[in-house]
């Protein structure tokens, strides 16, 4: 080493001209007026190029100051520059004013000496090289090269020949790249890539925030993700991305750092290692460029959302009407009634609803709310109206309200809601327009946000009607590949209707020949097989990542998520129960165990429960249902018990019926008319989607095999499940005994896998249930796999 050190300082030594003995102030002097120098010779080298020839015949003749040159730096100028130009280095002379003036920076700073002496080294290299360059040209203007260039590039071509100097040109350039610009191969393809990177980065910062939000979520899992999993995704790709992919794992890049405070030039090598790509980010992107954003529409691309004609308008005369003569008797009903309970009137104002009309009103001061409360009933009985709703105080106002029917409901149209700007622009993940407020209000509510509804009603008040209007309202908003249905309809006529759309829009059981669950014992296994559905997601869901189904499916449709682990789009799955009570009469606990569950856990999978029923009963709904339904209908019921049943409060009882309904979502109750869709406009919507093309089935549920058909652990070999083997293989590939696997791999039920598990512990592949942790792999690869079957 001290060897090479004293080489390369003996090569630098003549380049070190400036004594750097000298005090600050000396510095400052000669920087000064070597900053200055640089700067003369660069204007004189300028002007030269520009009058040259004028001055040509006035060289060599300094002393004689009567003669005149044209130079800006005059006769200095022009020595100077013939000098450096015309009988040196030609253009590339103009690095000597540039260094001069470098140098005269440095020393007026005081900087570090260290890189100026590069400076000339590689300035002056370059200037001969270029010098030389220019020789090529020099019968073409002499001042390109100087007599330098012209020189030294006679002399290469004497020697060397055109294309051998050419080449040690070529030669000397590549040399200055490496070594001055320490520009490689690798360093140019690190750049492409990284710009490469930028760009679609800045892409994807365009075209997705979400992807943004999940950002920092994304590097804790691309941190832990397993090998495994990289190794999956890479495989996914075809062999013409492999390169690329070796290319983004992380890389070691190797900078070369020269310590200019060091004495010599010793260069040392400093290997940083640059920030660890993210491996599925990276490929996602990639995926995402080359076949664009997942799109879960893309196998039923050109389905066609019903149209709006194809639902009856009700209302064609216009809005609501109410007669002016109706409004002022029922005012003045009012008012004298309560006169007659002492209760004096400040204000009343009237709200027209479609089917009936608020009268709100401002007592006296001094009356209190609490009288009016409890005069409810008379109050209603004197104005001897049915129909008639006390709400005292309207919340979150200091007012009363009384809701008088109108003689003449207006119908409120399924098209008048569907159309309205509210439904259609409604920013939810599913949105259903149930119908209208008092204050003729579309009213629109997310069911993913509810997120179970509990309907009830006694019969012919306009349930089935409900329950169309939000079926409607979904097939409105949603593709099918974003929603299905589990239809349960033991009534088995109300939602046959459905069965024409079954493989666009609905979900069953694998091996079931009708879509629409009407008996009571298919209606257990689906719920079940529901459960295992909701299990399965949640899974998915852990694995991903993420909280819940919209995350998912983001993150699924930024190819993220591998379909090769099972990850897959996950569509909405709405469940609809028509009377329940039927149901829960018959199957009690083993339905409502499987409801309560789903009730309780599947909000954040996606799966959405619709119970109704026309017997509010408490031993129709539970109070372990009920817990689990914060958002309940009540069309009108027969007894103030029911409503209570329902809704925990009374006033259902009073509703006027055909679709007028209260609503509430665990605290105020907002009363609205439902939305009216007939039967033959819901037959001509499913028609419609039904003439279109359709999935080659309905959506599959898991299976669900009950419980009681399960067997012991000394299973005999023939009665083994047909996957056994793949089970067996995949269980000893991934050397990991969990059924989870099995379900993934295998797309299989919980319980299926189970007792596959069960059967390879059984034929001693996997050992015994350890708790949380998965089972050992008693067999080690799948030759000896082979042989323990084989030994059979
Ligand atoms: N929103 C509505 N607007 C106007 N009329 C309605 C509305 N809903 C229901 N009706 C009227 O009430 C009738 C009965 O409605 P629906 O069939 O929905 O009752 P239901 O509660 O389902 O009865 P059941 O429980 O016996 O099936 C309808 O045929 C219709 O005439």
């Amino acid at each position: 080493m001290p060897k090479k050190k004293q080489k390369t300082k003996k090569t630098k030594k003549p380049l070190n001209k400036v004594n750097f003995t000298f005090t600050r102030k000396h510095k400052v002097l000669l920087g000064s007026f070597l900053m200055l120098l640089g700067l003369a010779l660069f204007i004189a080298f300028v002007s030269f190029l520009f009058n040259w020839k004028a001055d040509q015949s006035t060289l060599g003749q300094f002393g004689d100051r009567s003669i005149e040159t044209k130079n800006w730096l005059s006769k200095f100028g022009a020595e100077i520059s013939n000098f450096f130009i015309y009988e040196g280095f030609g253009l590339a002379a103009f690095s000597i004013a540039i260094l001069t003036s470098l140098t005269g920076v440095y020393l007026f700073l005081d900087l570090n000496r260290k890189p100026l002496q590069k400076f000339w080294f590689w300035g002056i290299i370059v200037m001969i090289w270029f010098s030389t360059l220019f020789g090529f040209f020099a019968d073409k203007n002499a001042l390109l090269g100087g007599i330098i260039g012209f020189e030294t590039n006679t002399f290469l071509q004497d020697y060397l020949g055109f294309a051998g100097t050419l080449l040690l040109l070529i030669f000397i350039f590549i040399t200055y790249l490496v070594l001055r610009l320490n520009i490689t191969p690798e360093v140019i393809q690190q750049y492409f890539k990284k710009t490469k990177k930028d760009i679609s980065e800045e892409f994807k910062a365009e075209t997705s925030t979400d992807i943004t939000e999940n950002y920092s979520e994304e590097k804790i899992r691309v941190k832990e993700q397993t090998k495994e999993e990289q190794i999956t995704a890479e495989a996914k790709t075809s062999t013409t991305e492999e390169t690329e992919e070796k290319s983004t794992t992380p890389e070691k890049e190797k900078i070369v750092i020269k310590n200019e405070e060091d004495e010599g030039d010793l260069a040392m090598e400093v290997e940083t290692v640059t920030e660890e790509e993210e491996q599925e980010d990276n490929l996602s992107n990639r995926l995402v460029k080359d076949f664009g954003e997942f799109d879960p529409k893309l196998e039923l691309s050109n389905y066609k959302f019903p149209s709006i004609e194809l639902l009856k308008d009700y209302n064609i005369g216009g809005g609501i009407t109410i007669d002016q003569q109706e409004l002022e008797e029922n005012k003045d009903n009012i008012v004298n009634t309560l006169k007659n309970y002492k209760i004096e009137i400040a204000q009343i104002k009237a709200t027209v609803g479609p089917t009936v009309t608020l009268y709100e009103i401002v007592p006296e001061a001094g009356i209190r709310i609490s009288k009016i409360k409890n005069l409810e009933d008379d109050i209603a009985l004197s104005l001897s109206a049915l129909g008639i709703r006390i709400i005292a105080p309207i919340p979150g106002k200091g007012t009363i309200g009384i809701e008088v029917p109108n003689k003449k409901a207006n119908i409120v149209s399924m098209r008048s809601v569907v159309a309205s700007s509210k439904f259609q622009h409604a920013e939810m993940q599913l949105p259903i327009a149930l119908g209208k407020t008092i204050s003729n209000e579309t009213f629109v509510v997310d069911l993913a946000k509810m997120p179970h509804l509990l309907m009830a009603g006694a019969t012919g008040q306009g349930k089935s009607v409900g329950l169309n209007c939000i079926l409607t309202s979904l097939l409105y908003q949603k593709h099918p590949a974003e929603v299905k249905f589990v239809l349960v309809d033991p009534k088995k006529v109300e939602l046959t209707l459905f069965n024409k759309i079954e493989r666009h829009y609905l979900a069953k059981l694998p091996d079931t020949e009708e879509a629409i669950i009407t008996d009571n014992t298919k209606v257990i296994n689906t719920l079940n097989s529901l459960c295992i559905e909701m299990d399965n997601r949640y899974d998915l869901l852990k694995d991903a990542m993420v909280r819940n189904i919209k995350e998912y499916n983001d993150k699924f449709r930024a190819r993220k998520l591998n379909p090769e682990n099972g990850h897959k789009f996950l569509p909405y799955i709405i469940l609809v129960v028509d009377e329940f009570a039927d149901l829960i009469m018959t199957a009690g606990k083993e339905v409502e165990t499987p409801i309560a569950r789903l009730a309780q856990l599947a909000r954040a999978i996606g799966i959405h429960l619709i119970i109704a029923t026309q017997r509010p009963s408490v031993n129709v709904i539970t109070g372990m249902i009920k817990a689990n339904f914060p958002a309940r209908i009540a069309f009108r019921v027969t007894s103030k018990i029911d409503s209570r049943t329902i809704l925990d409060s009374g006033g259902a009882e009073q509703l006027i019926g055909r679709g007028d309904m209260l609503y509430t979502q665990g605290n105020d109750l907002i009363r609205l008319q439902c939305a009216f869709v007939d039967t033959p406009e819901v037959e001509k919507i499913t028609d419609f989607i039904g003439s279109q093309k359709a999935y080659p089935d309905a959506h599959k549920l898991p299976e669900y095999v009950s419980e009681e058909s399960g067997t012991g652990l000394d299973i005999d070999v023939s009665e083994r499940d047909k996957l056994f083997k793949d089970a067996a293989e995949i269980i000893v590939t991934a050397q990991q005994g969990s059924a989870s696997l099995l379900q993934r791999k295998l797309k299989l039920g919980y319980n299926r896998a189970g007792r596959i598990i069960d059967q390879l512990e059984a034929a001693g592949i996997v050992g015994q249930f350890e708790g949380s942790k998965a089972r050992q792999v008693l067999v080690p690869d799948l030759v000896a796999l082979e042989e323990h079957l084989n030994n059979e």
